[in-house]
C-alpha cells in the first residue's frame, strides 16, 4: 500500500487497551506502568481492560469493543500473537481500528508490520500511527492473522506450551521442544483438498496455511508473494519418519523448507479440506491457539480488511533481521 493510502489516526483518538498480562517474558505490571507511563505522559486518553489470563480475554475484549464504538475510539491488543488473534476476531468488521503491542515469543504479525517489539516504542508509534488495512485469513470463519494448521503442527504447539511452562518462553526452548516432539511417532490423516474447484487427494501429517510474509520468508517458502494478491499459501509435507522430519527442521531454520523434495506449498483464495466424514472433529491451531472444529475445513482470506495501526513515521518502524 503506497503511503497516501493510508488515513493517520486523530490524535485525540482514545485508546481501549486489552492486556493479556499473562502474555510474555515480562511482568504484566511492568508492561502495564510503560503504557501508563509513556501515554500519560502524551496526554493521550485510554483505558486499561486487563485480562490476567486467557479465558478472561473475551469479555475483555468486547469490553474494549463496546467503549471504542461508543467513543469513537481504537482497540489496542497487548499480548502475544494468541492474544491479538482474540481480540482481532472481535475487532474485524467492526470499523474500529486495530492497534498492538507485541509482548509474545515470535510477534510474527507485529514484526512483518514494522511494529516495535519493545513495549516503549510500540506505546511511542501509536502516539502516531497511520491505518494500514491489512489481510486476515479466516478459518470457518475464524480469523487467523499468522497461520492456521492441523495434525502435527497444533501437536507442537501444545507441547511447546508445556515445555515453556517447565522452562521458560526462549525462542531455543521452543526449538529443543519441537524437536522432543518430532521424535514420536504420528498419526497420518487422509484428507481431500479442494480449490478453486480442482481436487487433491493426499496423506500427510499436516497442513499449514501461512498469512505472514515474514513467517513464510524465514522459512523458504518461494509462494509469499501470492500473500499480496489477496492469497494465503498452504504448505504440507509427505508422510515421513523421525529423522526426516529433523531434516525438516534444519531445512526451516536454514529458511530452506521448500526446497525440501517431501514439502508442497501453493497459493490460493478458498480451500476446502475434508478429513473423512463430514463432522469429524479436527484438533486445529490459530496463531499458537489450539481448539477444535469439525471437517469440512474452510480456509480462505476474509472479504474485510483489519484497520491496523502502523507507525506513520517510516524510520521508527523496525525493519526485521
Ligand atoms: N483466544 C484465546 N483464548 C484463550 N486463551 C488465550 C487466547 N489467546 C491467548 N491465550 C492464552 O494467553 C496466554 C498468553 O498467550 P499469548 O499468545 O498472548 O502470549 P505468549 O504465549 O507469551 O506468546 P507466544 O505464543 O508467542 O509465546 C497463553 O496462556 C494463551 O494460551
Amino acid at each position: 500500500m503506497t503511503q497516501s493510502a493510508r488515513q493517520p489516526l486523530p490524535a485525540e483518538t482514545p485508546l481501549f487497551i486489552v492486556l493479556n498480562a499473562s502474555s510474555g517474558r515480562h511482568e504484566g505490571g511492568e508492561v502495564r506502568q510503560t503504557i501508563e507511563r509513556v501515554l500519560g505522559d502524551a496526554g493521550r486518553r485510554f483505558t486499561i481492560f486487563e485480562a490476567i489470563n486467557g479465558s478472561e480475554l473475551p469479555d475483555q475484549a468486547r469490553a474494549a469493543l463496546a467503549q471504542a464504538r461508543q467513543q469513537h475510539g481504537a482497540v489496542i491488543a497487548a499480548g502475544g500473537d494468541g492474544t491479538l488473534n482474540a481480540v482481532s476476531n472481535l475487532v474485524l468488521g467492526s470499523g474500529v481500528p486495530f492497534g498492538i503491542l507485541p509482548q509474545g515469543t515470535f510477534n510474527y504479525f507485529g514484526r512483518s508490520y514494522g511494529i516495535p517489539q519493545d513495549t516503549e516504542h510500540a506505546c511511542r508509534c501509536l502516539l502516531d500511527a497511520v491505518i494500514e488495512p491489512v489481510q486476515v485469513g479466516l478459518l470457518n470463519g475464524k480469523v487467523f492473522l499468522v497461520n492456521a494448521s492441523l495434525g502435527l503442527y497444533p501437536t507442537l504447539l501444545e507441547d511447546r506450551e508445556a515445555w515453556k511452562q517447565r522452562y521458560g518462553r526462549s525462542r531455543l526452548v521452543a526449538l529443543w521442544s519441537a524437536l522432543a516432539t518430532l521424535f514420536r511417532a504420528h498419526r497420518q490423516f487422509r484428507v481431500q483438498l479442494e480449490t478453486s474447484g480442482q481436487l487433491r487427494h493426499l496423506r500427510t501429517q499436516t497442513i499449514v496455511v501461512g498469512n505472514n510474509a515474514l513467517q513464510l520468508e524465514h522459512l523458504g517458502i518461494a509462494e509469499r508473494d501470492a500473500l499480496q494478491s489477496k492469497q494465503l499459501v498452504a504448505m504440507t509435507a509427505r508422510p515421513m519418519g523421525t529423522l526426516a522430519l529433523y531434516g525438516l527442521v534444519l531445512r526451516g531454520l536454514l529458511s530452506r523448507l521448500g526446497d525440501a523434495e517431501q514439502v508442497s506449498s501453493f497459493a490460493f483464495q478458498r480451500m476446502r479440506v475434508r478429513l473423512g466424514k463430514s463432522g469429524r472433529k479436527v484438533k486445529v491451531a490459530m496463531d499458537g491457539e489450539i481448539s477444535w472444529m469439525y471437517s469440512p475445513l474452510l480456509f480462505q482470506v476474509a472479504d474485510q480488511c483489519l484497520p491496523l495501526l502502523v507507525p506513520r513515521d517510516e524510520s521508527l518502524r523496525e525493519h526485521d533481521a
